[in-house]
């Protein structure tokens, strides 16, 4: 199988804060992988490490064990300037759209600024700004503007073209999103599914929104206080979840049909029949 990404028995502990406080230790043993041009979804409620997983494929959260391999080279520790150079090939799109992007520069200088740092002309730069607008939908008039002249939307818009100016293998897209009204969500989850076809790059899909996750992922993988506890094909993780943690993860998710809610109340309704029966029967005197 042709891996581009492959995370092995990874552990990450924050330092504890203050005088003896104990290390945090985030993520326990997980282990995934992601082959080119596909989407791993991640999904887990807040607090479960989902974001300290991306961060630590970014390099930006402290490994305490196992490995990250990106097209088999071990990436957990790098120093500052291999981990520059993987910066063409890996990428990260964040939640926020208001303060991810730079306000006091012009989108032609947002999108600009990486091509510029890797050689390309002015030129060169120029026709690929206006490419990459393109591609995420937005006309070329808006390379003169700033950010703050833009919607939440269109921010986003925004930092996915700078994601793809240096056309990555691999975005960490960490709850991308979250912060935009249900209609423009839609939108956007289009764009990235739409940019996957075109493009072949892979994405880390990180959402706690199990009905987002389902949306753009071929695979998905559980978080459950920081280890993995599901992970497979994204139809048969969403509409056939194994582990109690998931199917209360779906059981809690919206969804827009009546009917639809009224089998899954009824179903959370069992399950948690189901649960407390097993719990007693496990329980010393349970049971009866
Ligand atoms: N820098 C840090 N120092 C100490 N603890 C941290 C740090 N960052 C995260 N944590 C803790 O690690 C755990 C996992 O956090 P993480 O942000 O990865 O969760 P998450 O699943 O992404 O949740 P959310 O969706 O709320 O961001 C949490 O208990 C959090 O408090």
């Amino acid at each position: 199988m042709n891996t581009l990404l492959a995370v092995n028995d990874l552990h990450v502990s924050y330092p504890g804060k203050g005088f003896r406080a104990k290390p945090f230790h985030a993520l326990k043993g997980v282990s995934l992988d992601i082959r080119p041009g596909e989407t791993l979804g991640v999904v887990g409620e807040s607090g479960s490490g989902k974001s300290t997983l991306g961060r630590a494929v970014l390099g930006l959260a402290p490994v305490s064990g196992g490995s990250i391999a990106f097209e088999g080279r071990d990436i957990s520790h790098l120093g500052k300037k291999a981990r520059r150079s993987l910066a063409a090939d890996i990428q990260v799109v964040f939640q926020d759209p208001y303060s991810s992007l730079n306000p006091s520069m012009n989108i032609e200088a947002i999108l600009g600024e990486p091509l510029s740092a890797r050689g390309a002309t002015r030129r060169e730069a120029s026709a690929r700004v206006k490419d990459l607008l393109d591609r995420v939908g937005l006309p070329s008039d808006a390379r003169t503007r700033l950010p703050r002249e833009f919607s939440g939307g269109q921010r986003q818009r925004i930092a996915i073209a700078r994601a793809l100016a240096l056309e990555p293998k691999l975005i960490v897209c960490d709850e991308p999103v979250s912060a935009l009204d249900l209609s423009t969500q839609a939108r956007v989850l289009d764009l990235f599914i739409e940019i996957q076809e075109r493009t072949g790059v892979a994405y880390l899909f990180i959402s706690h929104d199990l009905s987002v996750v389902r949306h753009v992922s071929h695979r998905v993988a559980v978080v459950y206080r920081g280890e993995i506890v599901e992970n497979g094909e994204g139809d048969q993780v969403t509409s056939h979840p194994h582990h109690p943690y998931t199917q209360r993860l779906f059981l809690a998710a919206p969804v827009p049909d009546p009917d639809a809610q009224l089998e899954r109340r009824q179903a959370r309704v069992q399950l948690m029949r189901e649960q407390s029966d097993a719990q007693g029967a496990t329980r010393p005197g349970g049971g009866a």
